[in-house]
């Protein structure tokens, strides 16, 4: 009968997908024997692998950064966490740090990009630059792109940085008048927002990225025309989402950290202020040689990205076998490398949670590979120049014109992928005396 058909096709189908599930445990079994000699914590589950601590952490809204940095602090440079058959190898090695992320052989981890993005930060969604593994389709469209972050175009947008910023001022100066309080963060998000449509909404911009057969990019890029495709031009289209969730936040958030230990630290906010005095004085409009001048705001805004990295590592496959921090990694995994982890380390910044700027004095040693917000090599940040002016500008201003205090608020960090200022930074604004 029917019923007795149907029976024994479930019972096929039920020891079939037995089989499957018996398959796919062995497999994790030969993945945990293959790596398991590399340190790391104890799984939670044979399957979940170390998930479910971190899990645990993102639902009371931690920060699981601290974990991983604890990890790095137990198990040592190169520690192992895993996931189903994933292996991720977590490394706090300098000279591994600038083997991998300096050479273009070992690409983008595909596991992460696609498959769990939400929790490791949804910043680099879409097929854009920020996401693209094929390193031949990376380079192509680089090149493209860079003329429109090179320094002749940022120098253009000076008046834009000064115009926006200046907007933000009027708001503060009325919440100084009112004596309320301001949410900094909200505040600064609207600065990066309306800086990040304005770039795109900038000409010399879009003919230069969006125009391909147009003299200026031929000029600056050296791609034959007839490379240049539809195809291209849609990712460029593509990447316009990927510079609002790679550029806008970050940079507001730097901001939001910036201001929250500024208003912490008041006889750096003083030195800070007593340099911009020298610097730009009673001036409204900020030229891009003045940004050169500002080397100690320079200095208070690589600190804010040591202890407060606000788009965290990456990631990279390990292609080939590599002896990492003395021990041995056979190829296959996943390797992420930190710079809220190494920047947070003693042995590689003493007193790591001391804020201080003077870290990076020009005589200061420069760290060595165990600093990288932006990530390094090649495909490091192409709006690294974009973001600092910007949040200079913005800095530049605001020190010049106000003073602003915190009146009892956390310094707790919201871990959302990218690393906000929890409580919003809400300052009481005053006009400077
Ligand atoms: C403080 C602000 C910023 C920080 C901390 C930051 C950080 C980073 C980091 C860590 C990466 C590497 C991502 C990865 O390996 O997955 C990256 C890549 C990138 N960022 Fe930024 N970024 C900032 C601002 C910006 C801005 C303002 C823009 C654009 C206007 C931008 C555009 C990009 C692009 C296009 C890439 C991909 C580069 C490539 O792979 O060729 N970023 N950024």
């Amino acid at each position: 009968s029917i019923f007795s058909w149907m029976s024994q096709f479930f019972i096929v189908l039920l020891f079939l997908l037995f089989i499957a599930l018996l398959g796919y445990c062995l497999y994790v079994k030969y993945v945990h024997l293959k790596y398991d000699h590399i340190p790391g914590p104890p799984r939670d589950s044979f399957l979940f692998g170390h998930s479910s601590t971190l899990v645990e952490i993102m639902k009371r809204n931690g920060v699981v950064h601290d974990k991983f940095l604890e990890w790095t602090e137990i198990y040592g440079p190169a520690y192992r966490i895993n996931l189903l058959h994933y292996v991720m190898v977590f490394v706090a090695c300098p000279e591994t740090t600038k083997e991998m992320l300096m050479s273009p052989k070992y690409t983008k981890d595909k596991f992460l990009r696609d498959k769990i993005a939400n929790l490791f930060g949804q910043r680099f969604l879409g097929d854009g630059l920020v996401t693209i593994r094929d390193h031949d389709k990376w380079y192509k469209q680089r090149r493209i792109m860079d003329p429109a972050f090179s320094s002749l175009y940022l120098r253009g947008l000076m008046g834009n940085f000064n115009e926006t910023a200046e907007k933000l001022m009027d708001k503060l100066s009325e919440i100084a008048d009112n004596k309320t309080t301001a949410n900094m963060l909200r505040l600064v998000n609207s600065v990066t927002m309306e800086i990040i449509e304005m770039f795109h909404a900038n000409t010399q911009y879009t003919e230069t990225v969006l125009k391909p057969k147009s003299t200026v990019l031929l000029s600056h890029t050296n791609i034959p025309e007839e490379i240049m495709t539809q195809e291209d031009e849609e990712f460029m289209l593509d990447n316009f989402v990927t510079f609002f969730i790679a550029g806008q936040e970050t940079t507001a958030n730097q901001l939001g950290f910036c201001i929250m230990e500024l208003a912490r630290h008041p006889e750096i906010l003083k030195r800070a202020r007593k340099e911009v005095d020298e610097v730009i004085g009673m001036k409204q409009d900020i030229s891009y040689d003045d940004l050169g001048h500002l080397g100690y705001l320079s200095q208070v805004l690589k600190e804010t990205l040591r202890i407060y990295p606000t788009a965290p590592g990456t990631s990279r496959d390990l292609v080939e076998d590599m002896v990492i921090g003395g021990v041995h990694v056979p190829k296959g995994v996943i390797c992420i490398f930190s710079s809220y982890t190494m920047g947070r380390m003693e042995k590689f910044f003493k007193d790591p949670l001391k804020f201080d700027p003077d870290r990076f004095h020009p005589d200061a040693p420069k760290p060595y590979y165990c600093y990288f917000p932006f990530a390094l090599g090649p495909r490091s940040c192409l709006g690294q120049n974009f973001a600092q002016m910007e949040a200079k500008v913005v800095m530049a201003k605001l020190i010049q014109r106000f003073d602003f205090t915190l009146p009892g608020q956390s310094f707790d960090i919201l871990d959302n992928g990218t690393l906000r200022p929890k409580s919003g930074v809400v300052c009481s604004i005053r006009h400077r005396s």
